[in-house]
């Protein structure tokens, strides 16, 4: 295997160590608003947005105030995008059955699929006010029936982003709230005076976010690990390096770290996108982040083969994978870890983001390794229920439960099957001993 680094980003111990800080930074800020509640909040909404308003969350007049501030354009796009996301995750949903079993004479085996009964939804809007992750969060939400949907996002530029409101508000949101970062999170994972806790977290944010989610986990849900975006493209002699540069510099532009990876077998693509990034970060508008980004985080990949490409990119599990090979399909079929796969040169991270349907809260980090993006799933509980119809088979399932139970020494447990084994069975089973074998079993 010959793997070829043209370009390497920031070494794993660098990566690391920015990890420690922001973990022990998010620990005491999240401290700090279990100790003092709103006023903690209210102090780093000051410290980290200057934003201070009488109350954060807001009123149905200003809600309403702030869409009618967009253009009928604005708006149409905005719910154009949003009925994309709703029609995918209904069949989504669709595919998700409740189901009831009968395993053995007499014993029905079931699941039913209950939604989370409270979500906080965050949508970033630090560098930019990403209108989008409110479709993927609160729209989604409502159609998997959470009957309870806060929103969180920061102000930008002061105050609060007449998109980002309108497509919580037309998502389906119950509570808006002008909150950014680890206050937002906080705030509502932990609960204030002012803020309802909720059972669990979603969406999208940056390092800060992300990690307060994380350590969040287990006092409420959370639905992946969705940090700071990454982009992989996986490219052969069948595209040139414009497509791949603008690629990876649309993605790299989210922030200072934003990982962007060109993996190819050809020598002359890596070389040519090199020199493309080059050109391209000379005219880029958002230049100063992109930069930032491919200078630290940027990899350049030559491979000798497919197989090759398909174990790295497998390794480096991505959030987005971009495909534009003789053989689109081979990936579909055969990668195991990644957020989510744009196949061919017709389709770009760009539209999952925004447009096409599909959510846009990836994994990152490796997390594609144990879970995908979010979606209506992801705000179902499947709970499991049993019902024993006849004495029969209450009998026996409850002898070799009785049996099982005393092979791991729980006396008290095989009591409960025993008890069962003698009113509905009519077998003499001397308390706290095993039920007897029977040749029907
Ligand atoms: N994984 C995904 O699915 C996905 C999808 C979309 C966006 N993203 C990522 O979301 C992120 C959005 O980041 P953003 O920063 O623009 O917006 P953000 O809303 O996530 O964060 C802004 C907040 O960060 C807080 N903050 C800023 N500096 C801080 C500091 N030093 N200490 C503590 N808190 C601080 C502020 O309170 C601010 O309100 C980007 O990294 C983007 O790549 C990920
Ligand atoms: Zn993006």
């Amino acid at each position: 295997m010959t793997i070829d680094y043209l370009k390497r980003g920031r070494s794993d111990d660098d990566r690391r160590q920015d990890d420690a800080q922001t973990r022990a930074s998010v620990e005491s800020t999240l401290a700090d608003i279990e100790a003092r509640g709103d006023v903690a909040v209210r102090a780093l909404s000051e410290k980290f947005d200057s934003y201070s308003p009488e109350n954060f969350r807001l009123s149905a007049a200003e809600i309403e105030a702030l869409i009618a501030t967009l253009t009928e354009r604005e708006i149409a796009d905005i719910r154009f995008a949003q009925a994309q996301v709703v029609k995918f995750a209904e069949a989504q949903r669709a595919s998700m059955t409740d189901i009831e079993v009968e395993t053995l004479p007499g014993v029905i085996l079931g699941h039913k699929n209950i939604p989370v009964q409270s979500v906080g939804c965050y949508v970033p809007g630090g560098k930019f006010p990403m209108v989008a992750s409110a479709h993927m969060s609160v729209a989604t939400a409502k159609v998997a029936g959470v009957p309870r949907i806060v929103a969180c996002t920061p102000p930008f530029g002061g105050k609060p982003n007449a998109g980002v409101i309108a497509a919580m508000h037309f998502g389906g949101a119950d509570e808006i709230w002008v909150l950014g970062g680890i206050q937002a999170i906080g705030a509502m994972a932990l609960g204030t005076e002012t803020v309802d806790p909720v059972h669990m977290l979603v969406g999208p944010g940056n390092a800060f976010v992300a990690e307060a989610k994380r350590q969040l986990f287990g006092r409420v849900g959370i639905d992946l690990f969705a940090g700071p975006t990454e982009t992989l493209v996986i490219a052969d002699d069948t595209v040139d390096a414009e497509l791949c540069a603008t690629d990876l510099l649309g993605q790299a532009e989210h922030g200072y770290n934003s990982p962007a990876v060109l993996l190819t077998t050809s020598r002359r693509l890596a070389e040519q996108t090199l020199a493309e990034i080059d050109r391209l970060l000379d005219i880029l508008p958002t230049a100063d982040t992109a930069r930032k980004s491919w200078e630290d985080y940027g990899e350049v990949i030559v491979c000798d083969s497919h197989e090759e490409m398909l174990a790295v990119a497998d390794d480096i599990a991505s959030e987005h994978v971009q495909v534009m090979t003789d053989r689109d399909d081979w990936y579909l079929d055969n990668m195991t870890c990644y957020g989510a796969l744009f196949l061919g040169p017709r389709t770009n991270v760009a539209n999952g983001d925004k447009v096409i349907g599909t959510n846009h809260t990836l994994p990152t980090k490796k997390a594609g390794r144990y879970t995908g993006g979010l979606w209506v799933g992801k705000f179902l509980k499947t709970h499991s229920y049993q019902r024993i119809t006849t004495d029969e088979a209450a009998a026996r399932i409850g002898a070799y439960g009785s049996r099982l139970c005393l092979l791991e020494g729980f006396v008290g447990h095989a009591e409960q099957c025993n008890i069962r084994v003698r009113r509905y069975g009519g077998i003499n089973v001397p308390y706290g001993g095993a039920a007897p074998y029977r040749d029907t079993d």
